[in-house]
């Protein structure tokens, strides 16, 4: 008979997935533009544009700080990184393109740790 995983057991191995994904995206050769907050001193415009910034040092922290209930909200803040990056940078510039390659590297990780139904 399977053993029914504990509610327990299962929120701590989505949280070593969370773990595990982020050090990956972290490492990626197209993170460049995401590893810190975008600085407004060079961009301007950005605080008035993006109303919630949201960039990989901040996720890693709410995840160290233990503030994601579930996996779900996770995922909602590397999704709004990734809109973020689409909404502030052209499709075919250099920070633009490299959001596009580390979404969908990530969204495979995703589909890796957690398959659909
Ligand atoms: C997400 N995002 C990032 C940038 C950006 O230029 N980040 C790179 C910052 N430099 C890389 C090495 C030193 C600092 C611009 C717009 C944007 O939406």
């Amino acid at each position: 008979v399977v053993p029914v995983m504990q509610p327990v057991q299962k929120e701590q191995k989505d949280l070593q997935s969370c773990k595990s994904i982020i050090s990956e995206l972290e490492v990626h050769e197209d993170a460049w533009p995401f590893l810190l907050p975008v600085n407004t001193r060079q961009f301007p415009t950005y605080k008035k544009i993006i109303k919630k910034p949201m960039d990989l040092s901040a996720i890693k922290k709410k995840l160290d700080d233990n503030l994601y209930k579930t996996r779900e909200e996770y995922c909602e803040d590397l999704r709004l990184m990734f809109n973020n990056c689409e909404t502030f940078n052209e499709d075919d510039s250099p920070v633009g393109k490299a959001g596009h390659n580390l979404r969908s590297f990530f969204e495979t990780k995703w589909n890796e740790h957690f398959p659909p139904t």
